[in-house]
């Protein structure tokens, strides 16, 4: 069934034919995927089937690597990322990542959030307060900070410091944010808080997001792809994905007979 609601809504990404080599290993095959604005998709599929190098490639992270190459085209909002003229700073300003692991910088609560406005030449502090407050409301973190927001973010549990990742994402505005396994490292209820979260941020935001977890991808997400071996076996609606997939080897994975 053709979901009208999906049909209607902007492209942001659109990838055509993408292929990554890390040295010989061919790590994604002749991948077609397309993203579109205000929704959640999950990405799943046994370990190393390249959904972590597929995410990486969104906001070209993944080049950071010497060994990669790649070929095929990554359309955001219609322009390709691989062309010379398209800046790979800009690109990684509108794709936000948010990691497994949660990485706040060995600064303030205020300092973290406030990281990239600094760098893109914010310095008015009353300005600055403003984007804290708003990015830290935003992450579902305010409440719990406010009153320490010069306090070393090491403090925070690893939930609100997952949480102030995410508002340090935020607070330079992306489109687009990357989540890479963001509730692994986290006990149920700060996933549980991660989940509500994302719910909440796609009504601003387009969210791409790697899971070992089919109940998560199932809870949060509108698409669901499934990754097998660098190649994309099927994507499209979540509850048709774990209700009916099409292809035998998607209803192995989500039935457990592999991965
Ligand atoms: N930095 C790297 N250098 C060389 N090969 C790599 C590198 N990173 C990943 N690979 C290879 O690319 C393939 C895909 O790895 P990737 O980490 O994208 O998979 P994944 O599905 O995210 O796995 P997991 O669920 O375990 O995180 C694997 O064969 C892996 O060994």
């Amino acid at each position: 069934m053709v979901n009208k609601e999906l049909a209607n809504k902007r492209s942001i990404f659109k990838v055509n034919k993408l292929n990554l080599w890390y040295g010989d290993d061919h790590a994604l095959k002749d991948l077609d995927f397309e993203m579109k604005e205000n929704n959640v998709s999950a990405i799943i599929g046994p370990s190393g089937c390249g959904k972590s190098t597929f995410i990486k490639t969104l906001n070209r992270m993944v080049e950071l690597i010497p060994s990669v190459r790649t070929s095929g085209e990554i359309l955001f909002n219609g322009k390709n990322i691989f062309d010379n003229s398209f800046r790979v700073e800009e690109l990684r300003t509108r794709v936000g990542m948010v990691f497994q692991k949660p990485n706040p910088f060995p600064k303030s609560i205020f300092e973290n959030v406030v990281y990239g406005a600094k760098i893109h030449g914010i310095t008015r502090k009353s300005h600055l307060m403003e984007i804290a407050e708003a990015s830290l409301r935003s992450a579902a973190l305010w409440d719990e900070v406010k009153d320490r927001l010069n306090d070393n973010a090491y403090g925070l549990s690893g939930g609100q410091q997952q949480r102030l990742c995410i508002a340090r994402s935020i607070a330079i505005q992306p489109e687009v944010l990357l989540m890479d396994e963001p509730t692994s490292a986290l006990d149920p209820i700060a996933t549980a808080k991660i989940e509500e979260l994302i719910i909440e941020l796609k009504k601003e935001y387009t969210i791409v997001i790697v899971t070992h977890s089919m109940q998560q991808a199932a809870r949060i997400s509108d698409e669901t792809a499934f990754f097998l071996m660098g190649e994309l076996i099927e994507k499209g609606d979540t509850k048709g994905i774990f209700t009916t997939p099409k292809d035998k080897r998607t209803e192995d994975y989500i039935t457990g007979r592999f991965g």
